[in-house]
């Protein structure tokens, strides 16, 4: 497999950063337009003043006024679910402002970097990164504002070690992942079979789509013409979950289980809460476009969008805290900082979770029904506890893989806190982000804000240190011996470090059904009861993961960009299709 460096990545990546550590002060700054011409928009291959320019103050002009006036929507959040919403609505000839509270782009996709360590925040498994198909939703957004990353395919996606000794290693082609799951399972062929067979059944449906708001009639209906089967394929789908497909077709508990481990690597929750679709959009994808690393990092996506909007003639500010939607006749104009300055805009966009859209930035004297529903329906998702770790490169094993989930002893420990671990290492395939004979060891496991509350600082401190050195033991044990010696620098982040850095309600990963939920037909879209007011991010259909909130940031564009007369629309189908999601969603 090739490592497609260019020169130019090495000189990038020791460009100038702000530390992660740096708190957003409570002014605004503006990112201006470059002038140039983008050559190329990762962050391996910007030129350096263009990357320095989103990362370092220099971009940082002024305190920003309003100067050009009202806005044709305002995002709050960069996020890549902003991003995208953001710079697709600024490819269809819109005005964008983003508003992001932190100091660089990307939320739970951006990066840090530590003594010549790159380090990627949330992620580092990127679906929808191809060159093929409709699915390929990041390598879209990107190209929809003339960029393009260079990347270096995965020849697996994930090693799993579980309990009673499996290992299975999910390989890129398809046919060599049966066959090794079928030699581990050789009673459950033909329910190995059938059941990742329909899985590609709902992932062809799905590719062969071209992809929008579902909230858009004559879109909709428009796509239900030209593809009726495959339309009434994901309409049949949509309210099932992965779980109960797998039992019809396969007995062995073990391999039900495995199953469950695939689903909450990506869902965290089991086989029986993971919607069909969005299980068989992971375990297909893997396999169609295959799983690809930005070269650079992945940071390098939100700083690439960056620059495309910003080469597009929209604005992204960032140091620009939003602590209110502004609401006239009960319809959303625009928003407050929290240094008193407003912007107006025909829409606005939420990249803020929805628990914080509606507890913090939009205060209304009791919560819409709508949103009532959604927390019915939808606790939040466990926080992580996160481990960043530098270390010589002697102690990986000649031909390490790039991604494991480790689960030692007992299943039944899947889903409680720091029960599994997960780990990437990105440097085994992009060896740049690291100084030279070294490796990133990104690990983390799933932890609850309420372990982490109302501890003194340096009890809080050693607890991180306790924990996180747990959890390097279980490693070295299971795959690395002399992996805590190998240690050169260490950062331990918790779910309050998720909350203060990500500004995520309670640091949490995204929306988790409740009880077992009926597939995504209660997963809201992109409007809200608010007039004027969206959503965009993991708290959307179909939920969490950074292709499908790239997904629901294309859908909420087309849908903005329907309501701003950029888009043809019906209003009269309008009405009538959103008044029927409304009510599917409250079948669920
Ligand atoms: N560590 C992890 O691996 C991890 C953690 C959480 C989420 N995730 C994943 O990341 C993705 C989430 O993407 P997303 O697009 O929904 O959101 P996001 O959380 O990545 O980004 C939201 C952005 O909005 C900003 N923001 C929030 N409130 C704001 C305010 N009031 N004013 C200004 N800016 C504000 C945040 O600073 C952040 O940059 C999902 O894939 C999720 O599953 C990963
Ligand atoms: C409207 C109605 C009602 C009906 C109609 C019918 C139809 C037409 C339908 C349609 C549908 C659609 C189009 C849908 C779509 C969907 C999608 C796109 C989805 C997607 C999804 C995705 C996902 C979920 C993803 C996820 C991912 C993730 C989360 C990832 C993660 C990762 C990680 C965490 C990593 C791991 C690591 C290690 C292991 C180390």
């Amino acid at each position: 497999m090739p490592l497609l460096l260019s020169p130019l990545v090495a000189r990038t990546l020791h460009a100038p950063l702000l530390p992660a550590s740096a708190s957003a002060a409570p002014h605004t700054s503006r990112l201006r337009a470059l002038g140039s011409k983008p050559r190329g928009c990762s962050l391996a291959v910007v030129s350096e003043k263009q990357a320095a320019a989103v990362v370092t103050e220099k971009s940082l002009v002024g305190e920003g006024s309003d100067e050009g006036g009202r806005y044709d929507a305002i995002v709050v959040g960069s996020g890549i679910g902003g991003m995208v919403a953001a710079t697709q609505l600024a490819a269809k000839g819109a005005r964008v402002l983003v508003l992001e509270k932190y100091i660089i782009p990307g939320g739970s996709s951006g990066y840090y970097r530590r003594d010549g360590f790159t380090f990627d925040v949330g992620s580092s498994v990127m679906f929808g990164f191809s060159d093929k198909g409709n699915l390929n939703l990041i390598t879209r957004a990107l190209a929809a504002v003339g960029c393009k990353m260079e990347v270096i395919a995965d020849p697996s996606t994930v090693h799993f070690h579980l309990p009673g000794d499996l290992s299975v290693l999910v390989h890129r082609e398809y046919d060599d992942f049966v066959k090794e799951l079928v030699s581990k399972f050789p009673h459950e062929k033909q329910g190995i079979l059938k059941f990742y067979g329909i899985c590609w059944k709902i992932f062809n449906s799905l590719n062969s789509l071209e992809l929008k708001s579902l909230e858009e009639p004559l879109y909709l209906f428009g796509q239900f013409f030209k593809k009726p089967l495959e339309c009434l394929t994901l309409a049949y789908y949509l309210p099932q979950n992965a779980g109960d497909i797998a039992r019809k077709f396969i007995k062995d508990q073990q391999l039900l289980s495995f199953i469950d481990a695939e689903c909450f690597i990506v869902s965290t929750v089991n086989a029986l809460k993971t919607p069909m679709i969005n299980a068989s959009m992971v375990l297909c994808d893997r396999h169609y476009g295959g799983i690809n690393y930005p070269v650079g990092g992945v940071g390098g996506i939100a700083v690439a969008l960056a620059n495309g909007l910003v080469e597009k003639g929209s604005e992204i500010r960032y140091k620009a805290n939003v602590t209110n939607v502004i609401l006239e006749k009960g319809k959303a104009v625009g928003v407050k900082l929290s240094n008193g300055k407003e912007f107006f805009a025909k829409t606005v966009i939420s990249n803020a979770t929805r628990w914080d859209t509606f507890g913090k930035l939009v205060k209304v004297e009791e919560l819409p029904e709508e949103e009532k529903n959604f927390q019915k329906n939808y606790v939040k998702a466990p926080s992580f506890l996160s481990i960043h770790l530098g270390v010589k490169a002697s102690v990986l094993p000649a031909g390490t893989d790039c991604h494991h989930f480790v689960l030692e002893d007992d299943w039944s420990n899947l889903e409680k806190p720091y029960g599994s671990i997960f780990l990437s290492i990105p440097t085994v395939l992009d060896p740049s982000l690291a100084p030279e004979g070294h490796h990133i060891l990104h690990i983390f496991t799933t932890a609850g804000i309420e372990d982490w509350e109302g501890l003194p600082r340096k009890d809080y401190e050693q607890k991180k240190e306790l924990v996180a050195n747990e959890i390097i033991q279980r490693l070295e044990k299971k795959l690395f011996p002399g992996l805590q010696d190998s240690i050169v620098l260490k950062e331990v982040g918790s779910p309050k470090t998720h909350r203060r850095f990500l500004a995520r309600n309670d640091g949490t990963y995204g929306p988790m059904p409740r009880d077992k939920p009926k597939g995504l037909l209660a997963m809201p879209f992109n409007t809200t009861s608010i007039d004027g007011l969206y959503c965009v991010g993991d708290s959307c259909f179909p939920g969490q993961g950074v292709i499908a909130v790239a997904f629901s940031g294309v859908m909420c564009a087309h849908r903005v960009a329907a309501d701003i007369d950029l888009e043809q629309r019906s209003p009269i189908l309008d009405t009538g299709l959103l008044g029927v999601l409304r009510w599917f969603r409250t079948l669920a």
